[in-house]
């Protein structure tokens, strides 16, 4: 098969299997390199949200999770002093809720519907120094804090799990400065995602982080959590492209550091200890970040391979050919890619079934340069015999269509009732053995089988392959604490043996911190747990080192986007 390489272009086509080119739609008039893929590229997290409305919920419908003695309790005059403070009576319902337990759902729960705290007060300060009071205060009264952006998170990190005080972001959602020379962008923390990469577009940069919900993540919560996305391989993580932030820590201080330089060697890099810290020690409020110019020509394949081994393949060949253009290498198994089938009803590009599925994108400056080398690099992997079958967009439309065969994974499987979901770096190599020896255990258990009596409808695997960042997602028909034992933490282990992470770009959150030991040695923990108690010494915010509350209590069952609080486990 090798021997290809050597064959004469012509001859090469005539002889081996051809990629097939998407037929381009009649009517339609963009071309791939104007392809932005945007609009489509959310998961609606409002419209699960709105399924949900119709619940009530009451408070023995919940096991009650106790607030730690150390925090007070909300008194009317906490709630008369912030009513004060974050506006007039008229502007109240932006600026403080206090009661309507309709309004302040969509802030007590998470959108897996897996965790749920019960707060009566959501906070919207609408500028840094309204948080910095805000905090001040919850700091000297000892009142429990959540901060929370766009409430996307997948480990239960920005809701509360008992009645903390949720602080929101989506007030403060001001671009402040965009600099085309140096591109870089400062803003508040509360703009969404998509609506900075919009401004952006308009401007022939990018953001460079995109991920499925960023119709209604927001920028402060992506930094916090330290989000990776579709296209870190390319565009690199948050550690990097962040130059600056602005944070305001529990006694009210704010740390100004919006730094817009890419060269600044002054000291400790502070900022980097906000990234990624999902909140513990401080509320992100701002943050300037490095955006690239936006690429003019954007490409995608999508293609079918028989085997793991041939994935890597595929991905080590992608790297050699495509080298400075690759900017995505996403997988998905077949089992994710039949979820999305029937959450959706749309066709599947490929006309046979594979148990391994790759999305490629390219972006580059030369939309038929970039075609060319995406078609010969498919030419030559299923030349050599390590693809089965692919597909290239020929336009925008098809461009937004492949890629929500990886992006509508998430949803797809939320149709099946609860998730475990395991978000985690393992050595390439080895990065699919784990969603077999999951299925293994789980079936050797008894909980997977082929009809309904079964507890597990799926254990599926798909993520980011260039940046080795398996999600495996075992969904069930209702949470259910056998299973979860079944899985944790076996799978930590499994992981650690590896020397793998146990959060690769979703965060610890409520879902994982009690395990970050398997991830990080005790002499990490202790500084830790040091830094903890140096930002945050009264300890509002969620921390690292006591738990909370026991989240296993505090799981619901939710079933075909309908949440049914009566049946927790
Ligand atoms: O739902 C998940 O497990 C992953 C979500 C997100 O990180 C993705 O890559 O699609
Ligand atoms: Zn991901």
């Amino acid at each position: 098969m090798s021997g290809a390489r050597n064959l004469s272009a012509a001859l090469r086509r005539a002889r081996l299997p051809r990629p097939r080119i998407l037929a381009r739609p009649i009517l339609s008039t963009s071309s791939p390199a104007t392809a932005t893929a945007t609009a489509l590229r959310s998961f609606s997290a409002s419209s699960l949200r709105a399924d949900t409305k119709q619940i009530k919920y009451t408070s023995d419908a919940y096991p009650n999770i106790k607030r730690d003695p150390k925090f007070a309790e909300i008194s009317a005059d906490d709630v008369k002093f912030f009513k004060e403070l974050l506006g007039s009576e008229s502007a109240v319902i932006d600026g403080v809720t206090t009661d309507a337990t309709d309004d302040l759902e969509p802030f007590n729960s998470d959108w897996m519907r897996k965790y749920r705290g019960h707060t009566r007060l959501v906070l919207k300060p609408g500028s840094t120094e309204e948080v910095s009071k805000v905090l001040k205060y919850c700091n000297d009264r000892k009142l429990a804090v959540v901060p929370q952006g766009g409430n996307t998170g997948l480990v239960g990190g920005s809701v509360p799990v008992f009645d903390e005080i949720v602080v929101n972001t989506s007030r403060m959602n001001k671009i402040r400065s965009f600099d085309a020379a140096s591109g870089v962008l400062v803003a508040d923390a509360g703009v969404i995602l998509e609506t900075a990469d919009s401004y952006l577009a308009e401007r022939e940069h990018l953001f460079p982080l995109d991920l499925g919900a960023k119709g209604s993540c927001h920028i402060g919560g992506n930094v916090s959590t330290n989000a990776g996305g579709l296209r870190l391989l390319r565009y690199g993580s948050l550690h990097g492209t962040v130059l600056g932030l602005e944070a305001v820590l529990p006694d009210g201080t704010i740390v100004e550091s919006l730094s817009t330089l890419r060269k600044n060697n002054t000291g400790y890099d502070l900022k980097q200890l906000f990234i990624g810290s999902e909140g513990t020690i401080g509320l992100v409020t701002a943050v300037s970040i490095i955006c690239p110019p936006r690429p003019k020509a954007v490409n995608v394949a999508y293609f079918g391979l028989e085997s793991f081994e041939q994935v890597q393949q595929a991905y080590l060949a992608a790297k050699g050919q495509l080298s400075e253009i690759l900017s995505a290498f996403e997988l998905m198994d077949g089992r994710s890619q039949g979820l999305v089938i029937e959450s959706t009803g749309n066709k599947h590009p490929l006309e046979g079934e594979y148990p391994f599925y790759c999305l490629i994108e390219t972006s580059g400056s030369n939309s038929e340069h970039d075609m060319a080398k995406l078609e010969t690099f498919l030419e030559n992997v299923m030349g050599e015999g390590i693809v089965a079958d692919g597909v290239l967009a020929q336009d925008e439309t098809q461009f937004q269509a492949l890629w929500r065969w990886r992006e509508g994974i998430t949803e797809a499987l939320s149709h099946l009732g609860g998730t475990y979901k395991y978000d985690v770096s393992i050595p390439l190599s080895e990065l699919y053995q784990l969603v077999e020896d999951c299925k293994a255990r789980l079936t050797e258990k008894g909980f997977v089988g082929d009809d309904d009596s079964f507890p597990v409808r799926a254990v599926v695997g798909y993520g980011h392959m260039g940046d080795s960042n398996l999600h495996l997602n075992v969904a069930v028909r209702q949470y259910n604490k056998e299973v979860e034992k079944a899985i944790e933490p076996w799978v930590y282990e499994w992981i650690q043996k590896r020397n793998g992470s146990i959060s690769a770009e979703h965060g610890m959150g409520v879902a994982k911190k009690e395990y970050i030991g398997y991830s990080q040695n005790e002499t990490m923990v202790k500084l830790m747990k040091q830094l903890k108690a140096l930002y945050d010494p009264v300890s509002i915010f969620l921390s690292l080192n006591s738990s909370r509350c026991d989240h296993h209590t505090n799981v619901i069952f939710w079933q075909n986007g309908i949440m049914n609080p009566y049946k927790y486990i």
